[in-house]
């Protein structure tokens, strides 16, 4: 199976596709500019030295060979021959070539201590820039596995990219002024020679840029299958995977789904590699063939006296050289070809539009109104409708709790309301002003929010808490409060280093805590939020024991007293006590009121409720 070119790929026509990808060149000097002037500087005087150097030895060693020629005919011609006189002129001219060979080796010593520096510095911003992309992106973005794709392969590859584009340009420069030297010198022999020189690397250079552009088309079409090798490493490799995979025996199962992914992956890199290599032999012959020509050429210019011994071995010199400079260069530039290709996916990811950030709000036009859903619809990217027509006010002091199964939009109506994603239609306000019109920093200290999915990092237990408000990331007394409010500051001090306990088994002395456990860690989380006056619990007791239940929400109670709370639950017995309760069913709103109001209408609620009671019976 061949990759499908992309569109764009198959509209331009070749050449003005294969000139145009070299756009990015000029971006990735930038890119090393910015990162390194001085480093930049010093390849370009390095590169320049060991451009010019080589021509220069090979002019040298003329000298030296024709010079051994007249002195051994001066010597032996003398009548009183003094091998010191007749040495010195040619030993400085070897003293000199020395000192030329020691030039050339510090400038490339020069260039890779200098390009070894610059890959690592190059690397990290990259990778900065990849990652700080990834911070302005959408969480719809995220979903998007086109985009998750271009990042994967970013991430993966670029990184190096750069920098093997700027050697390469650097290289091409060096062997550019190599073999402009080496062609004022050939072109004083034949300019015939030169256009041989040319003519037997021209069609190895076709070859090269022709199968990089097939490598990186293979690269782009098969970066799902990548991405899901990566994915099972993941989950064959990792703790919080391992013990399902263990207890399902799924190791036999992944193993050989990862290994057929390489078996199909390996099978096109083969025959690429194989086409590629072949290919690149049997036009290199070409080029061998020709230097071959030229070397009987100048043999027999030699032989018929037209050039002297010094200038043979100097052309010949030259030719080899010249060859080796010319072959390297189109390699270099097919080479950079691939590398821009390379990048283009990078500038695409980085180019990604993001949503501006317009809002600036930091109070609403009705302060105190508290939060108002109006007609609001919403559908996931590319999904069909999850929420339909949900209108709800909640003011300040007053609780609402979501209710329904699985899949019914709870969670969904909670990050509309924390506008990780917008709604399809109708709007949300808070305080009498659309959610859109807020600053995100606004919105973000007046919330606090704990999802179901809530992250485990593997830092320290302080830390952990410390993530809910970055200002406070490091405040001691912060987490302390915090924890007390979320009960999980029994524990805590419990633990060998108290709030410095490093949680989590990734790191040195990491410590697992239970389910309950990381819940109540997530939970004083949402309360370093110390100004936020809307709570959000998204089933924030799932893994608690009843009695850690009840205190939970009596606290919760006491610290929402002059707040909006937003609780998510399953379980009745933590949902009766709100103001309002919302009953949702495939994404409609079917009842709302207080407990005793929903069960005196003796509907859905009344039953699910019953339904419960009658299980702790
Ligand atoms: N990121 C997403 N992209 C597309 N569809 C999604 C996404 N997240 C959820 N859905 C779909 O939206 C619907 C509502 O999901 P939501 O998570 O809001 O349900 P929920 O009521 O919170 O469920 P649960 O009680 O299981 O937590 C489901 O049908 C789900 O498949």
């Amino acid at each position: 199976m061949s990759p499908p070119p992309s569109p764009s790929e198959s509209t331009s026509s070749p050449v003005s596709g294969f000139f145009g990808v070299f756009r990015y060149s000029r971006r990735a000097l930038g890119l090393v500019w910015e990162t390194s002037r001085w480093m930049m500087l010093g390849l370009a005087l390095c590169t320049l030295v060991a451009g010019v150097l080589p021509a220069v030895a090979a002019w040298v060693g003329q000298l030296i060979v024709d010079g051994v020629v007249s002195a051994m005919d001066a010597h032996q011609a003398a009548s009183n021959p003094n091998l010191l006189t007749s040495i010195t002129p040619v030993l400085k001219l070897v003293a000199i070539e020395a000192l030329i060979i020691g030039l050339i080796a510090l400038a490339q010593r020069g260039l890779s201590a200098q390009q070894s520096l610059l890959r690592a510095l190059l690397g990290q911003k990259v990778n900065v820039m990849i990652l700080e992309k990834a911070g302005t992106l959408s969480l719809s973005q995220f979903e998007d596995s086109e985009l998750y794709d271009q990042l994967t392969r970013a991430r993966r590859e670029a990184s190096t990219r750069p920098l093997a584009l700027v050697n390469k340009t650097f290289g091409l420069l060096q062997n550019a002024i190599s073999l402009g030297s080496f062609g004022v010198l050939l072109v004083q022999f034949s300019p015939w020679a030169l256009l041989i020189l040319v003519a037997g690397a021209l069609p190895v250079f076709v070859s090269e840029a022709k199968f990089s552009g097939d490598a990186f088309r293979l690269f782009r079409w098969r970066s799902p299958q990548t991405r899901m090798q990566i994915y099972l490493e993941t989950v064959l490799a990792r703790e919080d995977s391992i013990k399902e995979v263990k207890l399902f025996g799924l190791e036999g199962l992944f193993l050989k789904r990862y290994r057929d992914i390489f078996t199909q992956l390996f099978a096109e890199d083969r025959r690429l590699t194989l086409r590629r290599e072949s290919w690149g032999f049997l036009l290199g012959l070409l080029g061998t063939l020709t230097f071959y020509l030229a070397y009987g050429w100048v043999v027999i210019e030699t032989i018929a006296g037209a050039l002297t011994l010094g200038q043979m071995t100097m052309y010949l010199m030259v030719f080899k050289q010249g060859q080796a400079a010319l072959s390297a260069s189109l390699t270099a530039i097919s080479g950079m070809y691939e590398d821009n290709l390379y990048l283009s996916n990078l500038y695409e990811y980085l180019e990604q539009p993001v949503e501006a950030e317009s809002g600036t709000l930091t109070q609403g036009a009705l302060p105190g109104d508290g939060l108002r859903f109006e007609n609001v619809s919403f559908s996931y990217p590319g999904g069909a409708a999850v929420l339909h027509d949900i209108s709800l006010h909640l003011s300040p002091g007053q609780s609402l709790a979501l209710v329904g199964e699985n899949g019914s939009g709870k969670t969904t109506l909670i990050k509309l309301l924390t506008r990780l994603y917008q709604p399809t239609q109708g709007r949300i306000l808070l305080d009498g002003s659309d959610l859109r019109d807020w600053s995100a920093q606004a919105l973000r200290e007046r919330t606090g929010v704990i999802f179901q999915d809530f992250v485990r990092y593997q830092l320290q237990v302080g830390e952990n808490l410390g993530v809910g408000d970055t200002h406070a990331f490091n405040d001691q007394e912060r987490w302390q409060n915090a924890a007390r409010h979320g009960m999980a500051d029994e524990f805590i001090t419990r633990m060998t280093s108290g709030y410095k306990t490093q949680l989590g088994r990734w790191f040195k002395n990491g410590q697992e805590l239970s389910g309950g456990q990381w819940q109540k860690i997530a939970l004083s989380r949402a309360y370093m939020r110390e100004n936020a006056d809307i709570i959000v619990l998204d089933e924030p007791t799932a893994a608690m024991d009843a009695a850690a239940e009840a205190e939970i929400f009596t606290r919760f109670r006491e610290h929402s007293r002059d707040k909006m709370a937003i609780l998510i639950s399953h379980r009745f017995s933590t949902v009766r006590s709100a103001d309002l309760i919302l009953v949702i069913d495939q994404g409609h709103i079917i009842e709302r009121g207080t407990h005793e109001e929903l069960l005196a209408v003796g509907g859905h609620y009344a039953k699910l409720f019953q339904l419960q009671a009658a299980g702790y019976k």
